[in-house]
Parts: structure tokens; C-alpha cells; sequence
């Protein structure tokens, strides 16, 4: 412990010097105004002050003990709920958070910035980087080996990670090895001419393998001990299924064990990649799903049982709507887990539909924060809200939806019928997102992203095979380019939701197709055209957010009440 604090003293390039400056500043400033605030760190000591901080906490100079269980156990998992020695917030830094040198600079700022934090970082890779892997797959395919090296996705991703690391002033071996055998790896996709789901994760995993590797190499550089990791060799198993897989219950004591264990021999930042894991009966790479860094950060968050999981996005927070719909989406300060993951789930971008589930097992925060307007307050997410005051939090929409309405021939009871088509849907592996069911009839839509893989097995011989399976029982009407417009809020309040939600689309005149409430009791579905629903939306939005219609049902509910309890005094007194 002694040898690593003396190796946190002298960073490379601040020197003892920077560091003793720093710890001296900061002294001083515990003695003025006790512990010390992120955004008042003078500039030029930040990263020795936080240096020096975490210097002395690993000596174990700054623990507060705490008798509470929860925070034994937590801290037995690795984790302290920020009391002990152990890491205390995951913070995870989305592709748009890093994707170029200043924006590396700036997350580096931002992390050091919280110097009585000891976090985990998650990264996703550079900007755009995943989505130029991918079509530099799928052009690999056709163009031939010798044509490779000169695919423009690959110049890109070789100037991108290059330029940041000149720019930052780091060694490019960081990343020479990993962009050659990308380049090999894109040379052999193209002899095989085959691109497998196996091979397509793979691909996209060099790109959180190189973002991380820069920016512990920039943290290392300004003096801040940061330490490398790639979550397919810390215990993240997952599922086989590739570009798509789960999280297996082994990987919260594995990740716990490795990040805790070596925090405690010799303090450093974890640098984490975000989005991969290693399938458990093949051992190859195997990534999430998009947007997957985010279930990586509340893993980590669950497994070492910390106080905060912090997701930074560019966005304030999750909004009452996407912004790219609609301008004047406003953030939504509070969600619960619920609201969250069904937000996900139906299309907000902003969240991975899984990443709720370990915070929610481990109840712990997650808050959703802007790594571009810091002092944005963002959303904080936690297991129970005052819904008293709660109608519509947030509007979401998801688009080219496929809806199928299967209308039974009689030839099976009303049970046998519904059972005999959801078997169909489980033996092809398809999910379902809404469903209406009458005796006879059963309208249903199916999730796009689960569908994402059979993009490349054509999306359309699948939905064939269901549909030939549900003929066999079955009038089947395929409807494709519908939208579900997800209404998420207070379902207590379903009926003045619906009455608002209609009175709008009544006077836009649309025809909604499908309504479904969800067992949550957090979700309203419609189902509309997809040429309708972006209007839709905007005046969704506009009704329940822009003109004082939560403020105004507000003074309705206190003249409600005022009236309820009037008749029932009118009523005790005959
Ligand atoms: N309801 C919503 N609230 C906030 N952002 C949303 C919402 N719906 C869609 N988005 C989009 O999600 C983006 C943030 O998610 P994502 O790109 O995955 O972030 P990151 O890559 O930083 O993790 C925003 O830039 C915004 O365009
Ligand atoms: N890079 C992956 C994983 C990820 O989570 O990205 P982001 O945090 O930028 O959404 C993707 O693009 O899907």
C-alpha cells in the first residue's frame, strides 16, 4: 500500500513537486472550509489534488466507519457505499463524450473534478466509431482483400485514434497493434466473404478497446495512476447470443472480485470498455446490444455495490421527449426504475432497455447527467418517487414497427388459440412488445431491435416463417410502417391521460390502431401509421408539456378534492 501510494506522489509529469503543492492547497482549504467542493479546485493542481486525495484515502487516512449491513455487504462485494477504502461511483462516458482529444481532455477534467469520488469508468468507444466498424464489415464483404486497406471506414477509424493520441501527446503503440489486427481481422472477413453475428462482435469491440486504452494512457500521463481493462478478460459472461447477449449471474462476484482486489493492491482508476463481454460457452467476444456501455456501468454498479452509478450523456438527462422529434423537450428531474427501463424499452435512445435491472436488483441511483453542461441537475433514477403530483413524464416513440393482427378460424378454443400463437413467436425466437387480445383476435407488435440481427438473414424470410406458421389457425393481416407512441407516467391517472391523448389526435386527425396498458402501470401504448407519428408527438408534447396542462390539472385535482369532500359532508349530513 506504502509502495503504491508513493507511486500516486509522483505522477509523471506533475512531479512531487505538483503533488506536494497540491496537498498542501488542500490542507489548507479542509482547514478553511472542510471537505473539498469539485468545481473550486484550482486548475493547475486538480489532478494532483485528486491524485493526492486518493493517495490518502487508499492509506486508509480518510475512512468513516459505518455499522450499517448494507454497507458491510456492499463492502464485502468490493464496493462501500462510499464510507470505506473501496471504489465508491461507476461513471460512464457515452461515444459522444469521447469522441475527440478535447472531448478526452474534457472527460479527464470532468472525472477529476469529483476529488472525494473514487470512481470506475466505463467508456463507449470514440464517436461514431462502432457505426463506421460495422459498415466497414459489411463493405468488406464484397470488396476483396487487396482493397481493404483502403476502405474510407478504416482511414477514418485509423485518423480518428491516431490524431486523438497525437493530440494528447501519447504513444501511438497504444493502439498500433489493435488498428493491425483490425486490419487483419477486416482482410480475412473479406476471403471469407462472410460477416457472422460471431465476427460482427469481434469487429465493433476494437473500438471501447482503443478508447479506453487512450484515455488511461491520458490520465496516466497527467498524473493520475489509471489502469486499463477489457470487460471480456474481468469476468463479464454473457449469453451466446451474439450482438445481443445477456449478463450472467457469474459476472457480478468475478468483476467485484478482479476491480476490488486490485484497487486494494495498488490504487488506480479502473478504465473499463463498455458494451463487451465474454460468451460463456464459446469464449469469443460478445457484445450487449447498442447503447450497451450503459449496462456495463450499472453491472459494475450492482457488483461492487456502490453508491452512485453516473451515466454522462449530451443530453440534460432523459427528456420528456427525444429532442431530435421534438426541440422543446424538457428534462425530467426524477424517474423511478420502473419508468426507466420501460422508457428504454420502447425506443428512448437514451437508455439501454436492459441496463436498469442490476441497479434496480441493487437499488442503487443512477443518475443521468450532461458531460457537456455539467452543472445540468440531469435526471436521478431510484426505486420509489412521489408519484402524488406525477400524470405523463415522457413521450416515446418507435418507429417501422411491424404489426400483425391474427384473427382465429375457430379451429382451437379461445385458450389453445392464444397459447398456440405465442408459441409460435417463442419456437422462432421472436419477441413482442404490445398486445390486444379479444376472444377471437389478437393484435400484436414485434420489437425491431430484437429483429436487428436478421437484418442481415433478411428480416422478411422471418416474419414469413411466423406468418406461415400462424395461417395454420389463423387469418393473419401484416401491417408494417407503424409507430408506437409510448405515453410513460402515472397510470393511476390512465383516464386523464387518454382523455388529453385523444382530444389531440381527435383534432390531428389520426386514427390510433392498437392501444395497450401495460402491467407496469407506467406505460400507455398507441399504435398510429408511421407518417403520422411524428406530428403526433410534437402535439402530444405540446398538449401535456408546453401549456400548463400539468399545472392545470393540479388546481382541477384541489377543486376535485375540495368537491369530493364536500358531497361527502353533504351526503353524511342526510
Ligand atoms: N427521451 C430522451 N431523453 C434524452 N435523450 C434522448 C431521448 N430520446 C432519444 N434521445 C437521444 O439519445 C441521445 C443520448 O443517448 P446515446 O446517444 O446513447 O448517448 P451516449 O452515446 O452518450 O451514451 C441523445 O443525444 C438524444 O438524441
Ligand atoms: N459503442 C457501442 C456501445 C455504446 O454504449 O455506445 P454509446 O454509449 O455511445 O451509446 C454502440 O455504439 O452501440
Amino acid at each position: 500500500m506504502a509502495a503504491a501510494a508513493a507511486a500516486l506522489r509522483t505522477p509523471a509529469r506533475l512531479g512531487l513537486d505538483g503533488a506536494a503543492a497540491g496537498e498542501q492547497w488542500l490542507r489548507k482549504r479542509q482547514r478553511q472550509r472542510g471537505p473539498p467542493a469539485p468545481v473550486a479546485v484550482p486548475c493547475r493542481w486538480k489532478a494532483a489534488a485528486a491524485a493526492v486525495v486518493r493517495c490518502q484515502r487508499a492509506a486508509g487516512a480518510a475512512i468513516v466507519e459505518k455499522k450499517d449491513a448494507s454497507v458491510a455487504a456492499a463492502q464485502e462485494r468490493g464496493g462501500d457505499g462510499g464510507a470505506g477504502p473501496g471504489l465508491t461511483v461507476v461513471m460512464k462516458f457515452g461515444g459522444s463524450s469521447v469522441a475527440s482529444a478535447e472531448r478526452m481532455r474534457e472527460v479527464a477534467d470532468l472525472v477529476l473534478s469529483f476529488p472525494e469520488e473514487r470512481p470506475v469508468v466505463v467508456l463507449s468507444a470514440m464517436g461514431k466509431t462502432t457505426n463506421k466498424l460495422l459498415v466497414a464489415g459489411e463493405k468488406a464483404v464484397s470488396c476483396g482483400a487487396a482493397n481493404v486497406s483502403e476502405l474510407d471506414e478504416l482511414s477514418f477509424i485509423k485518423e480518428l485514434h491516431l490524431g486523438t493520441i497525437d493530440q494528447l501527446g501519447l504513444d501511438r503503440s497504444i493502439v498500433c497493434g489493435l488498428l493491425d489486427e483490425l486490419e487483419q481481422l477486416l482482410k480475412g472477413i473479406a476471403m471469407m466473404k462472410e460477416l457472422t453475428l460471431r465476427t460482427r462482435d469481434y469487429l465493433v469491440s476494437f473500438g471501447e478497446c482503443m478508447s479506453t486504452r487512450i484515455f488511461a494512457a491520458l490520465l496516466n500521463k497527467i498524473g493520475v495512476k489509471a489502469r486499463q481493462y477489457d470487460a471480456f478478460e474481468i469476468g463479464f459472461i454473457t449469453t451466446d447470443d451474439f450482438t445481443n447477449a445477456d449478463i450472467l449471474e457469474a459476472t457480478y462476484p468475478a468483476v467485484a472480485k478482479r476491480l476490488h482486489g486490485d484497487w486494494i493492491n495498488d490504487p488506480a482508476i479502473p478504465i473499463v470498455t463498455g458494451f463487451l463481454g465474454k460468451g460463456w460457452r464459446s469464449g469469443a467476444i460478445t457484445t450487449l446490444g447498442r447503447g450497451g456501455s450503459d449496462l456495463t456501468a450499472t453491472t459494475i454498479g450492482k457488483a461492487l455495490g456502490l453508491r452512485e452509478i453516473q451515466v454522462w450523456k449530451d443530453v440534460d438527462g432523459v427528456l420528456t421527449c427525444d429532442p431530435n422529434i421534438h426541440p422543446k423537450a424538457k428534462p425530467v428531474p426524477y424517474l423511478t426504475f420502473d419508468e426507466a427501463a420501460e422508457l428504454a424499452y420502447f425506443g428512448a435512445q437514451v437508455l439501454h432497455p436492459q441496463s436498469m435491472r442490476p441497479a434496480r436488483e441493487g437499488d442503487i441511483p443512477v443518475r443521468v447527467k450532461n458531460s457537456y453542461n455539467r452543472r445540468a441537475p440531469g435526471t436521478l433514477i431510484t426505486k420509489a418517487r412521489d408519484m402524488s403530483e406525477s400524470i405523463l413524464t415522457s413521450i416515446v416513440l418507435k418507429s417501422n414497427i411491424t404489426m400483425l393482427d391474427i384473427v382465429s378460424t375457430r379451429m382451437l378454443g379461445q385458450y389453445g388459440f392464444l397459447a398456440k400463437v405465442f408459441s409460435i413467436f417463442e419456437d422462432l425466437g421472436i419477441s413482442v412488445d404490445c398486445v390486444a387480445t379479444s376472444e377471437v383476435s389478437i393484435s400484436l407488435t414485434l420489437d425491431p431491435s430484437k429483429l436487428w440481427s436478421c437484418e442481415l438473414v433478411q428480416q422478411k424470410n422471418e416474419l414469413d416463417d411466423v406468418i406461415e406458421e400462424l395461417e395454420k389457425i389463423a387469418v393473419v393481416h401484416l401491417l408494417q410502417n407503424r409507430s408506437i407512441i409510448s405515453l410513460i407516467g402515472n397510470v393511476q391517472r390512465s383516464s386523464l391521460i387518454l382523455e388529453k391523448a385523444f382530444n389531440v389526435l381527435r383534432r390531428n386527425g389520426v386514427n390510433v390502431q392498437m392501444i395497450s396498458q401495460g402491467a407496469s402501470k407506467v406505460n400507455i401504448s398507441l399504435v398510429v401509421h408511421d407518417s403520422e407519428a411524428k406530428q403526433c408527438v410534437q402535439a402530444l408534447h405540446s398538449a401535456f408539456f408546453e401549456n400548463g396542462f400539468l399545472s392545470e390539472v393540479d388546481k382541477m385535482d384541489v377543486l376535485h378534492d375540495d368537491f369530493a369532500s364536500h358531497s361527502n359532508r353533504t351526503v353524511h349530513s342526510h
